[in-house]
């Protein structure tokens, strides 16, 4: 590690390169997660850990970091959300900061009186989803989860009816427009809703944002990214292919930030 400090020196960043630099930000050493409040979820250190372990380190990146799980909790208090829906849960990192954001928010567990419980899970994996059960269980959030295991594009027929104040989009990127678009055609995000989709500024996407030059078909991201591990082919184009459908969406407000491997946040514009 190039530093040791918290922060780096002046005379540290002047004789720092950018790649040194780029990397020492990356690193998940680099910045206590615990500068920012509240504090991480307890249990989420040996969801990280069992999950490295089990499905080894390059599945195990899939998890949103602490940094990431922080700030999306921080905008689930902005909302005062009561009801998320998450779309590609892994082994449950992102959903327990999302319940935990949720009892901060005064959300009680356990099913309302339609019978759903305030986080709704979506995963295609019953391997995952076990996992995922079990780390609920261990992070005391239990009441507060249900995961449907299946196609998402199934299983969100199924929620047809059902509302939500944050829908976060991490499953099979092709299928991010079908969501987004289920989302707001089915009245599934509310009017003070926050859509957000992760992973929508690949190293490879982030150069075509903003202009019209054709993406090949075997576009993947580049093997430079930090995070992400080689993709699928077609991958990238899917990715750029969504970016240019919602920034060209009047029904929303849409701003990707180049954080982690890049965040769109998206909101309904009124009618
Ligand atoms: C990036 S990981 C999700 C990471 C998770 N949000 C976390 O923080 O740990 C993507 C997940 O989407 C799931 N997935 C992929 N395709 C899917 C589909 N068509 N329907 C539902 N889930 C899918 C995968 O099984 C995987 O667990």
């Amino acid at each position: 590690m190039l530093f040791s400090e918290t922060s780096p020196t002046r005379e540290q960043l002047d004789n720092v390169s950018p790649e040194e630099l780029r990397a020492f930000y990356a690193a998940k050493a680099s910045i206590n997660p615990n500068l920012s409040t509240p504090s991480l979820p307890p249990t989420i250190p040996n969801v990280y850990a069992d999950t490295v372990a089990q499905e080894g380190k390059g599945l195990a990146i899939m998890a949103v970091s602490e940094y990431q799980g922080i700030l999306q909790n921080f905008f689930v208090g902005l909302l005062d959300a009561k009801r998320i829906l998450e779309i590609g849960t892994f082994t449950g990192s992102s959903a327990i900061f999302f319940a935990n954001a949720l009892k901060r928010n005064g959300v009680a567990g356990g099913p309302d009186a339609n019978g759903n419980k305030p986080v709704i899970c979506l995963d295609i994996s019953e391997k995952y989803a076990n996992i995922a059960r079990k780390n609920f269980v261990e992070a005391g959030v239990e009441d507060y989860i249900e995961v449907i295991v299946g196609d998402a594009q199934k299983s969100l027929a199924s929620l047809e009816g059902q509302t939500f104040d944050m829908v976060f989009l991490d499953a099979d990127k092709p299928a991010y427009k079908y969501y987004y678009d289920m989302a707001i055609e089915k009245n599934m995000i509310s009017k003070k809703g926050l859509i957000i989709a992760d992973n929508t500024a690949f190293d490879f996407v982030t150069p075509y944002l903003g202009i019209s030059a054709p993406v090949p078909d075997d576009a993947r991201p580049l093997n430079v990214s930090f995070e992400i591990p080689p993709c699928p082919p077609g991958l990238g184009k899917a990715i750029h292919e969504f970016n240019e459908y919602v920034r060209n969406d009047p029904r929303t407000e849409v701003v990707l930030m180049p954080l982690f491997t890049g965040l769109t946040f998206i909101r309904l514009l009124k009618d």
